[in-house]
C-alpha cells in the first residue's frame, strides 16, 4: 500500500487532506444545497439537487449506525461507507498492517487518523470510478482532527447523531453476530431494560438470522464486555466533541432511538421528513 506508507512517514494533516480531497474532488466544487436536500425541506425529492446527499451517522458502539445508515443509503441511492468494515476488511488480509490493526482494534482503541483517512480515500476512490457520488458515512468522523480534515475538503449536509441508553448498548453489543458467509448482521440479545433513574424502559427484540445462517454465524472479537466498556469511554473522549463540533455547525440531529428496529425506523423517517419519500419510492419501485 504506496499511499498508506506515504502517509505514515511524513505524518501531517495536508497530506491526509490533500489524498481526501483527490477523492473527493467530484464534489467539493459544487455548492452546497442542504435545504435542497435534507430535513430542512420536506420537498427536497421533487427538485433535483446537483450532487447527492452527504450525510453523517454519530452514535457510540452498538447504537445500531450501519442498521439504519445502511437502510437509509438504500432508500437514498448513495453508498453506505462505514470505516469500521474497512478496518475489518484489512484485518483480513495477513500482514504486518493487519496484526498491527488487529492489535489496536481488539484492544478497543482508535487506529491512527492517517491510516483510516487511507482506507476511507481508498474505498470512495473505489466508489468514484464506478459512479458513485454521495454518501453516508459511518463511524467517521471519529476525533475533531478527522471532522476538520473532512470539512477542509468538503461538505457535510447533515449529521445524524444515534443515542441510547449505555446499559443497553452493552447488551446490544454483546448480543452482535455476524453471518461469516454473507456477511450480514445479527443479534440475539433480547433486551428487556427498565425504567430507571429517569431513563425510560426499553425493550428490543432479537435480530434473529434466517435457518442458512445460524450455523455460520461469529462474534467480532471487539464485542467482549471489556473491550466494549473500553470502545464506550474512548467514544466518550475522542468521539462526542465530534457531536458539538457540528452542533455549533447547526448540522447535528439528535435521535433518541425509541426501541428496536420496527419501533425506531418509522421514527426515524419521520424526524427526516423522509416518511413521504419512502411512501414515494416504494410506490416506484
Ligand atoms: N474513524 C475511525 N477512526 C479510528 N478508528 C476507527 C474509525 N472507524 C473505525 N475504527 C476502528 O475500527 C473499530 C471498529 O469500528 P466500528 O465497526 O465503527 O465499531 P463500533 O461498533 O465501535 O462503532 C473501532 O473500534 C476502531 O478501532
Amino acid at each position: 500500500m504506496a499511499a498508506l506508507t506515504r502517509l505514515l512517514k511524513p505524518s501531517s494533516s495536508s497530506s491526509t487532506s490533500f489524498l481526501l480531497k483527490r477523492s473527493l474532488s467530484t464534489t467539493t466544487s459544487v455548492v452546497s444545497e442542504i435545504q435542497s436536500q435534507n430535513h430542512l425541506n420536506p420537498n427536497f425529492s421533487d427538485s433535483k439537487p446537483s450532487r447527492n446527499f452527504q450525510w453523517v451517522f454519530l452514535g457510540c458502539p452498538g447504537v445500531g449506525k450501519g442498521t439504519f445508515a445502511s437502510r437509509l443509503s438504500i432508500l437514498l441511492g448513495v453508498p453506505h461507507i462505514a470505516t469500521g468494515d474497512l478496518v475489518r476488511e484489512e484485518l483480513s488480509n495477513s500482514g504486518p498492517l493487519s496484526r498491527q490493526l488487529s492489535e489496536i482494534v481488539n484492544q478497543g482503541k482508535l487506529v491512527s487518523d492517517e491510516i483510516i483517512f487511507d482506507l476511507l480515500s481508498t474505498r470512495l476512490e473505489a466508489g468514484e470510478s464506478k459512479g458513485e457520488s454521495g454518501f453516508i458515512l459511518d463511524g467517521f468522523p471519529r476525533t475533531i482532527r478527522q471532522a476538520e480534515i473532512l470539512d477542509e475538503v468538503t461538505e457535510i449536509d447533515l449529521v445524524v447523531n444515534l443515542k441510547l441508553r449505555e446499559d443497553v448498548l452493552v447488551e446490544k453489543c454483546l448480543g452482535r453476530r455476524i453471518c461469516s458467509q454473507c456477511g450480514k448482521g445479527f443479534n440475539v440479545a433480547s433486551i428487556n431494560a427498565k425504567a430507571e433513574n429517569g431513563k425510560p424502559g426499553m425493550s428490543m427484540a432479537p435480530l434473529l438470522p434466517p435457518p442458512h445462517c445460524t450455523s455460520k454465524l461469529i462474534t467480532r472479537a471487539d464485542d467482549t464486555e471489556q473491550v466494549v466498556k473500553e470502545r464506550l469511554r474512548v467514544y466518550h473522549e475522542k468521539s462526542q466533541p465530534v457531536e458539538d463540533f457540528y452542533k455549533n455547525q447547526g448540522k447535528l440531529m439528535e435521535f433518541d432511538l425509541p426501541g428496536g428496529i420496527s419501533e425506531s425506523w418509522p421514527k426515524l423517517l419521520e424526524a427526516l421528513n423522509l416518511d413521504d419519500y419512502e411512501v414515494k419510492q416504494s410506490a416506484v419501485a
